[in-house]
């Protein structure tokens, strides 16, 4: 069997394992020579992200958030979403499921790549097994990285039946007439939107009594309203308690998995000719090896894992956002070069706050805690709320700005706890909240970073404003302090 050697090698190349490879030899030397570092990749790389998660979706869904702003903006004519084009549009951004782009990126970032599935054998040992058969040993002189990225969730009584997962709404090539999708979180309410534009008849079937639910209660309401309004069905507090499915076949990623589909709900009995199942995703850490080193499952997402071996992006357990995954994989990057030439990386005293955009319609951005988990969390708590048309900037924008605005401060510090944007420019909104509270700044401090008119940004004043009188300048002027610039 051939053996390979690196300093660093990383199992999975999406895109937190592909920014775990750069950062951890990027200018970085070792015994006089520069790290190396490989990518072991059993499909595309590139991973789930570029191909079957956030860019198809995202493609999917922005002409279709366009031809909606037509539809409500006066001096335009409405423009309507052209399936065909929608898909190929699909197709452009997914490269056509080829990553060849990926691999030259790889090749200029002089980052091995090492095609087929990685399994641990031993420390700092992978055995990579290829389609070819023929099985190749990579073994790293330093450092492991998994970034293995995670699988959707099939419960036992839907496996039978084919349920589509993710991958198939994403890559969608034959719409079925009528879906029903179980799950009411993320992947739930912006694939609705976009198999409806398709022209499916969509059913939500949800267990919680509402949508998003980790995000504020009045996010969900506005998602809710905002798929109502588009024809979309959405049973709330609904359990399944059975599935059949006619003849269900294994037709590929995105067709119709065989015939109707019969749901017994807690409500009503729901037929449909597919069914989309998006109740979560789970690290994918089986078949990994991890008990060749002794370690489980259980250890790789509680961080109990030898010195050697790392763990990035939706294997490690954070919340599964690929922004995330991939500052989490320049940060451990950084620390394994660093370690290398005997020093410590820098990093912040404390983790950064993790954001997030539903692009569902109205757009759904958030960052830090809601205000119940600040309260939870024992924080004296003010909120502000302001309709998101509240300012001239967000109001110009279509003719009817539906949403509201949210910011959770802490009463004693006068510090952001978390914002919630729900509507027009939601997800660009939400990273000044994410400045003020990586950079700890203060409300009336905030409230000098001046927005220009007539910008979306402006909403920023009005949340500012809403906030008691008191909160305009520094909480030592109020108990006679001295003065102080912060
Ligand atoms: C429909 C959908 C839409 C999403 N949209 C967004 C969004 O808009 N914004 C956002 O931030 N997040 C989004 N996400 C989440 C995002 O896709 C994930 O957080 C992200 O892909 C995780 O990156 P990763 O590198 O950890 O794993 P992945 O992207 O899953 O990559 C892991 C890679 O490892 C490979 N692999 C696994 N096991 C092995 C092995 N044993 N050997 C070799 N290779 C292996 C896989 O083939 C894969 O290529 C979305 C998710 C879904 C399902
Ligand atoms: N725009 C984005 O950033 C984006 C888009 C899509 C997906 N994602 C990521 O992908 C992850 C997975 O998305 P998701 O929508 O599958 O999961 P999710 O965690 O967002 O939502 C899961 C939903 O399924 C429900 N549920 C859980 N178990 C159930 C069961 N047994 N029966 C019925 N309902 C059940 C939950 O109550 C919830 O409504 C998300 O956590 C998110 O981080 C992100």
């Amino acid at each position: 069997m051939e053996t390979v050697e690196y300093d660093v090698v990383v199992i999975g190349g999406g895109p937190a394992g592909e920014n775990a490879a750069q950062y951890a030899v990027e200018g970085a030397q070792v015994d006089g020579r520069p790290m190396t570092s490989a990518i072991i990749e059993r499909e595309l790389l590139g991973g789930e992200c570029s191909y079957w998660a956030c860019m198809p979706s995202k493609a999917l869904l922005r002409p279709i958030a366009v031809a909606d702003v037509t539809g409500d903006l006066q001096g335009v004519s409405t423009a309507h979403v052209a399936a065909k084009a929608l898909l190929e549009r699909r197709d452009y951004w997914v490269s056509h499921y080829d990553d060849s782009g990926q691999e030259t990126w790889a090749d200029g970032a002089g980052i091995g790549v090492v095609r087929g599935d990685g399994r641990l054998v031993g420390e700092r040992t992978i055995r990579v097994t290829s389609t070819s058969g023929d099985d190749v040993e990579v073994r790293a002189r330093r450092a492991v990285v998994i970034a293995t990225g995670s699988a959707a969730l099939v419960p036992e009584m839907y496996a039978d039946a084919l349920p589509w997962d993710s991958r198939d709404a994403t890559g969608v090539v034959e719409v079925p007439d009528r879906l029903v999708v179980v799950g009411g979180g993320v992947v739930a309410c912006e694939a609705a939107i976009w198999m409806s534009a398709l022209g499916s008849e969509v059913t939500l079937v949800v267990r919680d009594r509402r949508l998003l639910g980790r995000t504020e209660p009045f996010a969900g309401e506005a998602v809710l309203a905002g798929l109502r309004e588009r024809g979309i069905t959405v049973h709330l507090g609904t359990e399944v308690s059975d599935v059949r499915r006619d003849a269900p076949e294994a037709t590929g990623i995105g067709k119709v998995h065989g015939g109707a589909v019969t749901l017994t709900t807690s409500a009503d009995e729901l037929v449909a000719d597919e069914l989309l199942l998006s109740i979560g995703r789970a690290p994918r850490l089986d078949d990994l090896g991890l008990s060749s080193v002794g370690l489980t499952a259980d250890d790789v997402t509680a961080g109990r894992l030898p010195e050697w071996l790392h763990a990035v992006g939706d294997a490690s357990g954070g919340p599964p956002l690929t922004h995330w995954g991939k500052h989490q994989a320049r940060v451990v990057g950084a620390r394994i070069a660093a370690a290398a030439s005997g020093e410590v990386a820098w990093e912040p005293d404390r983790e950064a706050p993790v954001p997030q955009v539903v692009f569902s319609d109205p757009e759904v951005a958030s960052v830090g805690m809601t205000e119940a988990e600040a309260r939870d969390a024992g924080h004296d708590v003010v909120v502000s709320r302001v309709p998101t048309s509240a300012a001239a900037g967000t109001g110009l924008l279509r003719d009817t700005v539906v949403g509201e605005s949210q910011i959770v401060v802490d009463a004693t510090t006068r510090l952001l706890l978390g914002a919630t944007f729900v509507g027009v420019e939601a997800g660009e909104l939400v990273h000044a909240a994410t400045v003020a509270i990586v950079g700890d700044v203060p409300v009336h401090v905030l409230r000098h970073a001046v927005a220009s008119y007539p910008t979306a940004a402006e909403l920023w004043l009005r949340l500012l404003e809403d906030l008691p009188r008191s909160f305009r300048t520094p909480p030592a002027m109020e108990t006679g302090q001295p003065r102080s610039r912060r």
